[in-house]
């Protein structure tokens, strides 16, 4: 049961109260009185707002639903004449340029992956901080990029004749990163600084220096022959490390360890979809986390090849500057150690009980708002070991927002939480995720709502996916998955997405972002497709991984993405049309098909669901029906769901037909978790787990679940597993 303190009209959950009064508020220049009264107001102001936008959702559904029951036209201007009477459709401003200031360089100025990782996961949060720099030996030796055959096999010791393939790799890359004026990096012996000048010896006894001889911007150790170089290429920093003692650097020609890649520039630590926290225990694990980030504090035991190690951040690394640094003159050059840190919050449809106002649980948008930026002005006060945000800003993702209105709402949300904690006005900057129909259809009027504290705009494909099938559910029978990410409305979506941010001034000042690589073992396809994020103009895009952020920092060295946006005409006009075309089912499928896409969607669905519901793991590696390892979470839930719940209002499946697969499907589910021994399976008694439960509450009740949202099926089996355990 738990248990309440009051404070005024609030009830706030012991563990938060004692949180929030003993840990996050002390050193905040925030007093326990004020803060209690502070946030007690803001809910009297916002949670009616709040409630009331929700409702509109729901109206616009309903009618949207009706619209297409009555099968009026999916495509054309009648069509487009009833979103507009709806409301659903608004209009463009004419102009809208954003004024955001003291936004970190990180964000605004250069172009590089962007991490997310789940908060309340302590050992990957710290990796993803210390993410900002990536060892590229080991992203190629590690990844599938070096194909295991011809000797090149892993195994368990270091194999040099993998080796041997990542090194000659890895300066293939260099020659695409730092040039030199003739040769190549594979040929270098040795390299030497003289006279203030770097020049590198090859094998053929000549000397050569870099064709653009200013990349060079430090060193460490001591000359001729420094410990480590540092170089700049598109506003990226390389680091090359030399070490004769090193195995790898000894058999290295030009006794080169490693090559460092400034990789994850920035990371999301995720409140939301890849996080189970349904209750005030785990939203203080949450909180928790956030605040030791911000503090410097966080830290974590470990247990590696049999060793224990303790995880903290890192620190900021430094070199000598070049002549050709900027800061040649001080002697000094720091560069960050760890990524600039966003925080994501939850969207305004969740609500919960760590704290109950007259009564009722209390919108958790406005709990991780005020929280999260709580905990964010230690940063801005110097309080902890180091600094997230060296402009003094606090950057908060808020996804899942519908339209202008709702952005309004946050904007206007986040200048109460920066008036009731003594922040400067628009010290809460705002990254607007892109990933319901209603935003992206209106994504110049939801940026011109936030016009002062935007920093992002990113492409969320996997929920704007889900919620593509759920406004459209009665329109008729949706693709199968795959041709549903290759047709019309994705592409024009993405290209309207930078098209917009670009014409709303948002190059050199905000990033424009694109969407999460869901395999995060298939780094050779991430290699080959994700070079499209940055040719399309997006100055960041999600990985899953730490290597996935090295190996994907490789691309913003092949495409200089701020170049591209002068050629990046305003299209959203033009492409509205093409985002508003629905998906549906082209073509007759066969049996076959459409067995092998329900058991897929079945098996994401299970391997997922089992997972959070049961251990409260809310992002895993789910092997798909091809035995493919897929990172799922609550988006790609949605979709999955959606699709299946999609299908059958249609009668391409039946429900006897989809329990059956979820039958067998379970069975391959708990087969498949058997290595880990924290799994607990749904066993031989599938209705008796809350795991099954839960994944067929999200299929065979999937219409009525408000934009398809997995979340309160989710919460509600998983306090009820909690309490079952208790
Ligand atoms: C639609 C959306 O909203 S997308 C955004 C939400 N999704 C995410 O945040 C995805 C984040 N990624 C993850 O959670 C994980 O990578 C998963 C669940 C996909 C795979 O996790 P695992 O199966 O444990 O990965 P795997 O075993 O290959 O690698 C584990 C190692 O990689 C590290 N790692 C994996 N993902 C991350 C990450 N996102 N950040 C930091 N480190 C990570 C772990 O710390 C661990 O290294 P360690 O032993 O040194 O601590
Ligand atoms: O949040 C990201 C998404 O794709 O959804
Ligand atoms: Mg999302």
């Amino acid at each position: 049961m738990q248990k309440y303190v009051q404070e005024g009209q609030l009830k706030v959950a012991q563990s938060l109260h004692q949180f929030i009064n003993d840990h996050a508020l002390p050193g905040s220049q925030v007093g326990q009185a004020h803060f209690w009264a502070a946030f007690e107001d803001i809910l009297r102001q916002f949670t009616s707002q709040n409630k009331k936008l929700l409702t509109t959702r729901e109206s616009l559904q309903q009618q949207i639903d009706d619209y297409h029951k009555a099968n009026r036209p999916t495509t054309g201007e009648e069509y487009k004449g009833f979103l507009e009477e709806i409301g659903y459709l608004v209009d463009a401003p004419d102009e809208c340029t954003i004024a955001t200031s003291k936004v970190d360089d990180e964000v605004a100025r250069m172009a590089g992956p962007q991490l997310v990782v789940p908060i309340n996961n302590a050992r990957y949060a710290l990796n993803a901080c210390n993410a900002r720099w990536g060892s590229l030996y080991d992203a190629l030796y590690g990844t599938d990029i070096i194909a295991q055959t011809d000797g090149a096999e892993k195994g368990s010791d270091y194999n040099p004749v993998r080796g041997k393939k990542v090194t000659d790799k890895a300066k293939e890359w260099l020659d695409v990163m730092l040039p030199l004026a003739t040769g190549s990096h594979k040929e270098a012996t040795a390299y030497i600084i003289e006279n203030d000048n770097l020049f590198i010896q090859l094998a053929n006894q000549n000397s050569t220096q870099l064709a653009n001889v200013e990349q060079w911007q430090g060193f460490t150790g001591d000359l001729p022959e420094p410990s480590s170089l540092l170089f700049r290429h598109h506003g990226l920093h390389v680091e090359i490390q030399f070490d004769s003692d090193h195995p790898v650097g000894q058999t290295d020609p030009a006794n080169i360890k490693d090559i460092l890649l400034e990789a994850a520039i920035s990371t999301i630590m995720d409140c939301e979809d890849s996080v189970a926290a349904v209750d005030a225990e785990d939203k203080v694990v949450v909180y928790s986390n956030w605040l030791g980030l911000m503090k410097g504090t966080l830290s974590t035991d470990l247990q590696k090849g049999g060793n224990t190690l303790t995880r903290t951040m890192h620190e900021d690394k430094t070199f000598t500057p070049s002549p050709f640094s900027q800061n040649s003159v001080t002697g000094s050059l720091t560069l960050p150690g760890r990524s600039l840190m966003f925080v994501r919050n939850v969207g305004l449809h969740m609500f919960c009980d760590a704290v109950l106002f007259n009564n009722e649980p209390v919108p958790e948008g406005i709990l991780d708002g005020v929280i999260t930026a709580l905990i964010g002005k230690h940063d801005l006060l110097g309080n902890g070991k180091y600094t997230n945000s060296q402009k003094g800003s606090i950057y908060i993702v808020k996804p899942k927002m519908h339209g202008p209105e709702e952005v309004a709402f946050t904007d206007a949300l986040f200048a109460s939480i920066e008036g009731a904690l003594s922040l400067e006005h628009y010290t809460l900057k705002m990254g607007i995720m892109d990933e319901e129909r209603r935003t992206s259809v209106n994504l110049k009027a939801c940026i011109a709502q936030a016009a002062n504290r935007v920093v992002f705009i990113n492409t969320g494909f996997l929920d704007r996916t889900g919620d593509e099938i759920h406004t459209s559910m009665h329109a008729g029978p949706f693709a199968d998955k795959s041709a549903l990410k290759v047709m019309p409305w994705i592409s024009a979506y993405e290209r309207s997405n930078v098209a917009t941010g670009i014409a709303c001034g948002m190059s050199g000042k905000a990033q424009i972002g694109k969407g999460m690589w869901p395999i995060p073992d298939d780094m050779t396809s991430m290699m080959k497709t994700k070079i499209a994020h940055p040719e399309a103009g997006a100055t960041t895009a999600w990985v899953p991984s730490p290597t996935a952020a090295t190996l994907h920092a490789l691309h913003y060295h092949q495409v200089n993405v701020f170049a591209r946006h002068t050629n990046i005409e305003d299209s959203s006009d033009a492409e509205r049309s093409k985002i508003l075309s629905i998906p549906l089912l082209e073509k007759k499928l066969t049996p076959e098909q459409i067995q092998h896409e329900l058991d897929n969607n079945v098996q994401g669905i299970l391997g997922y669901v089992v997972r959070w519901v049961h251990m409260g793991i809310g992002c895993s590696k789910v092997p798909d029906i091809n035995d493919i390892g897929l990172m799922e979470d609550r988006a790609t839930l949605r979709i999955s769901s959606q699709h299946i719940a999609n299908w059958l209002l249609h009668g391409i499946i039946s429900e006897d037909q989809v329990y059956q697969s979820m039958l067998k499907m379970s069975t391959l589910v708990d087969q498949q978790n058997l290595h880990d021994p924290d799994y607990i399976p749904m066993g031989a008694a599938k209705e008796n787990s809350q795991g099954f439960q839960a994944a067929k509450k999200l299929i065979f009740e999937g219409l009525q679940q408000p934009n398809g949202y997995t979340e309160f099926v989710l919460h509600e089996m998983r306090r009820k597993m909690k309490a079952r355990n208790e």
